[in-house]
């Protein structure tokens, strides 16, 4: 068992087999997951040893406790496989319920919300002292691992305010925040010391103003300045959606090109996500996975097996894809969207 204080890179066979058996009771059909597998015949395992992945659960997964509870153990899994996961966490809905309780107005564009400076104080202490509170509670039910900071803490998230697109024209939406600098050595030492953090969307501005920054967005640029192999996005859905609301498929795999060119015709929380996904695999990372955080041990699939459920982005230049290729994989149907 990998123990804190520890090398992360230490490598703890038991640890790997009880993810593999774990992915694989989930129903993970690839190779690579199925229970009872020796380790040493699963060659991701080995790859993943020493590398980070960041996490970024959304307010929607969270607020059920029981899928709160089957990603926290995830997380932990991952840890004790050797990875180091940083987690990301948002809290839309949390907010927008604290919002309507204090009569104020929840209104969103292009998936940013409106955010006025009350609304700012009550993202603020959601997003920071009830979502994040309750996310390090669960996964420090398994051990003391969960440190919780806000982007705010040693300056990790810089931004600046920024406007919603709608309809090709800037539309004001108040102290909605882009991240124009990260400042990574928090993070890095707190999985140094064998931590994983939880960090709150929320960002200091050069200007002073605290800003509410789209979760997707600071879990990208995270990864990005962390040089993080993998990013993870949990939503609320099971994928990118080709054509929605009109159809329930599912794209399983595309390349940053062709995200490039979906983008302007995507909508509501869809739209940051899948700009957080293209500027991840732009600027370095691996690869992104958006996947159901609805389903049960949706990350331990995701990250550990070769099943990639979901939809996967990759950057424009990998072996075996062709640039700029169309769904390298045939879509899939999927239940109806909400
Ligand atoms: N092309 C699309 N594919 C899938 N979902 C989409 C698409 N366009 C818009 N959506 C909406 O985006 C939502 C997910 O974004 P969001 O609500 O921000 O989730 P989360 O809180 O998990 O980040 C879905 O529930 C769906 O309503
Ligand atoms: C600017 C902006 O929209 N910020 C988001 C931050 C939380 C978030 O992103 O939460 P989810 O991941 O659950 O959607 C908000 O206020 O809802």
């Amino acid at each position: 068992m990998r123990t804190l204080g520890e090398q992360p890179a230490v490598r703890d066979m038991d640890a790997v087999r009880r993810v593999c058996a774990a992915a694989g009771s989930v129903g993970a059909a690839g190779s690579a997951g199925a229970v009872g597998l020796p380790a040493t015949d699963v060659p991701w395992s080995e790859d993943l040893q020493g590398r980070t992945v960041v996490v970024k659960c959304g307010g929607s997964t969270l607020e059920d406790p029981a899928l709160r509870r089957s990603f926290a153990q995830d997380v932990v899994e991952l840890w004790q496989a050797g990875l180091h996961p940083v987690v990301v966490h948002g809290g839309g809905p949390q907010i927008s319920s604290m919002l309507d309780r204090l009569a104020l107005e929840v209104r969103f564009e292009a998936g940013m919300r409106v955010t006025t400076p009350e609304a700012m104080d009550v993202v603020r202490m959601v997003l920071t002292g009830q979502v994040q509170r309750d996310l390090v509670g669960a996964i420090n039910a398994h051990g003391p691992f969960a440190v919780g900071m806000s982007g705010e803490d040693a300056h990790t998230l810089t931004a600046v305010r920024r406007p919603a697109w709608v309809d090709g024209r800037p539309v004001d939406i108040g102290l909605v925040g882009d991240i124009v600098d990260v400042a990574p050595d928090t993070v890095r030492n707190l999985l140094a010391g064998g931590r994983i953090p939880v960090v709150s969307p929320v960002a200091r501005g050069a200007d002073g103003q605290i800003y509410n920054v789209n979760a997707d967005l600071a879990a990208s640029a995270l990864a990005v300045a962390l040089g993080a192999d993998r990013l993870v996005m949990l939503t609320d859905v099971p994928g990118l959606y080709a054509d929605w609301p009109r159809s329930t498929e599912v794209i399983p795999r595309l390349t940053a090109e062709a995200l490039e060119t979906l983008l302007p015709g995507l909508a509501g929380g869809m739209l940051p996500k899948m700009e957080g996904c293209l500027r991840a695999v732009r600027s370095g990372v691996g690869r992104v996975h958006v996947l159901d955080g609805r389903t049960p041990h949706a990350v331990l699939r995701g990250v550990l097996t070769e099943e990639n459920p979901g939809t996967t982005v990759l950057p424009d230049e990998v072996p075996g894809i062709t640039r700029g290729a169309a769904p390298a994989v045939a879509p899939h149907e999927e239940e109806a969207p909400a």
